[in-house]
């Protein structure tokens, strides 16, 4: 029997992890999908025929054992009082029948319905993602909308549910779906004319076809079709400013999923353990008054104004020290600081010209490193090495509180040009929240971006077009790249017409592969392996 044709079966609300690590919860849902998930629920009342379970309704009844071919004279027990919902197929989730058993979240509940289920025959457990598979599988969701349900799945923030929520309403979809169909429209025009060539010559350009108008007897058709030519190499120019337009849009959605960086970087004894530990809440790095103390480069999670970001705490960067394994920590904290959305480069206050020359150097090495490994990077990490635009970095003058004479401070704002600069002390917290609000609004500008106007067929100017994964970035690139080279080949007359359409046939496909609709099976396997049980 195909797998497909089961019956499958799986907790879908949490407290899973099995059997034994099965936390109990008040409410558990279980799923079941697949063509016997009607008959199983009948056979689990206690009188199946006297009971219509009404589509999409829920119903209070009492489980008990199902009655099978070889059970008919064993005593039935009941198992819970659960709500019942019946999805018929085409209309569910997966697209095949499903029904869900909202029954209490005890472990004995949960484990005997499952234990149950596993011995009907033609059921079994669900593989992870296994029902949004059938729902791909049935057409209910495109790649895309896979990927933005795996993301809504393991969203941490506000931004990265909105995101994930827009790209599961589709909108995203539509935006390449839409492109796809106009390049396809463009494919049948090209081969139109490169029908029509194989029996008439057609006239090289229009200047041409005007010069020679009066010599040369036109069959109206070929002006016709070179005309419909003309157009469609306008509209491929069109579409592919609107997917340049997209590309540019500094990875802003794919910032909001995978999280803003975040590296804190400095000199030894800054305090820069210190500041992490502030915005961490908690005592998560160790703090001492030894230089050096940092080796690894640690991490926390930040929730800034609903986006995620990814806080790194770094070893002090010195220029000498004949420690090995510090000067590996070194080598980490400038890889880290490189690859930052944003720095935050801290430095004991009244030392500021000796921090800024550390952040330059480090920044300096980052910025020759990556233009040394560049053609190493993939196309995601290649936006990532560029030197830091000074809106991404802030400068914290550190341990205010050791200023004796107020009056005498360090006047922040004169250390740097356009760096803006913060007086900080993690002993008082003097300053934090002043400094807090300035990250927090750092991160926000970086994922708003700017307010450039897009070109009109873009579908770019709302947040449901932004690419939100390295994947999609790839594709819609290499479409770019096959548009620009059916421009230059559009140009070169008749001869080359299949080539031209040819780039539009990749192009076509580049974008196909984004939701799904080209092949895809090594992405999905990934994917899907990626889902919790019971999705
Ligand atoms: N007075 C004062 N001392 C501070 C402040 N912040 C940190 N310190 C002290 O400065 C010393 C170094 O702090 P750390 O947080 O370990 O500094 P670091 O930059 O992480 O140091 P490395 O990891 O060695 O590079 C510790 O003794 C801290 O208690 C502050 O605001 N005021
Ligand atoms: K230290
Ligand atoms: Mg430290």
């Amino acid at each position: 029997m195909d797998p497909q044709d089961d019956t499958i079966f799986a907790l879908s609300s949490g407290g899973g992890g099995g059997a034994r690590q099965y936390q109990a919860t008040a409410l558990a849902v279980i799923r079941i999908s697949g063509p016997q998930a009607l008959s199983t629920l009948q056979s689990m009342l206690l009188r199946p025929n006297k009971r219509t379970i009404v589509p999409r309704q829920a119903t209070l009844c009492k489980l008990y054992t199902p009655i099978t071919n070889n059970n008919q004279n064993t005593p039935r027990v009941v198992l819970d009082q659960a709500l019942v919902l019946y999805f018929p197929q085409p209309h569910s989730f997966t697209g095949d029948d499903v029904v869900e058993l909202h029954c209490h979240g005890s472990r004995a509940v949960v484990t005997d319905l499952l234990d149950t289920l596993a011995h009907l025959p033609g059921h079994r457990m669900a593989e992870p993602g296994e029902f949004t598979q059938r729902a791909f599988a049935k057409g209910k969701l495109d790649l895309l909308q896979v990927e933005a349900l795996a993301d809504l799945l393991t969203a941490d923030t506000s931004r990265q549910r909105q995101q994930a929520l827009t790209q599961l309403d589709g909108t995203l979809s539509d935006c390449y779906t839409s492109w796809r169909h106009m390049l396809i429209g463009g494919l049948a025009h090209a081969e139109a004319v490169i029908d029509f060539g194989d029996d008439e010559a057609l006239i090289e350009d229009d200047t041409q076809a005007e010069q020679e108008e009066g010599d040369m007897l036109l069959m109206t058709e070929d002006v016709q079709q070179w005309n419909i030519w003309g157009n469609v190499r306008v509209q491929m120019a069109e579409l592919r400013r609107a997917m340049e337009y997209q590309l540019q849009d500094s990875r802003r959605g794919e910032l909001v999923r995978e999280g803003l960086r975040i590296c804190i970087v400095g000199p030894p004894n800054a305090g820069k353990s210190s500041l992490f530990n502030v915005l961490a809440q908690k005592d998560a790095a160790i703090v001492s008054n030894i230089a050096g103390t940092t080796r690894d480069v640690l991490e926390l999670s930040l929730n800034l104004a609903g986006i995620k970001c990814v806080l790194s705490d770094t070893a002090g960067v010195r220029t000498f020290t004949s420690d090995q394994i510090e000067q590996e920590g070194i080598a980490r904290a400038k890889k880290v600081a490189q690859q930052a959305d944003v720095v935050v480069a801290m430095v004991e206050q009244g030392n500021a010209v000796a921090g800024m020359e550390i952040l330059e150097t480090v920044l300096k090495d980052s910025a020759d490193e990556a233009l040394l490994e560049g053609d190493e990077h993939d196309s995601s990490s290649v936006t990532t090495t560029h030197k830091l635009a000074s809106e991404n970095v802030l400068l914290v003058l550190n341990k205010m509180d050791l200023v004796k004479d107020t009056n005498d401070n360090t006047d922040p704002s004169s250390t740097n040009q356009d760096i803006r600069t913060f007086g900080i002390s993690c002993h008082t917290n003097e300053g934090i929240d002043a400094f807090l609000e300035a990250l927090t609004q750092t991160v926000t500008n970086r994922i708003n971006g700017d307010t450039a106007t897009a070109p009109n067929n873009s579908n770019s100017d709302n947040e449901g077009s932004l690419i939100t994964r390295a994947r999609h970035r790839q594709h819609v690139q290499a479409a770019v790249e096959a548009l620009r080279r059916f421009d230059h080949l559009s140009q070169q007359g008749t001869m080359v017409v299949d080539m031209a359409a040819e780039e539009l046939r990749l192009a076509a496909s580049e974008l196909g592969r984004v939701t799904g609709a080209v092949d895809v099976e090594d992405i999905l396997d990934k994917l899907f392996k990626d889902f919790c049980i019971g999705k």
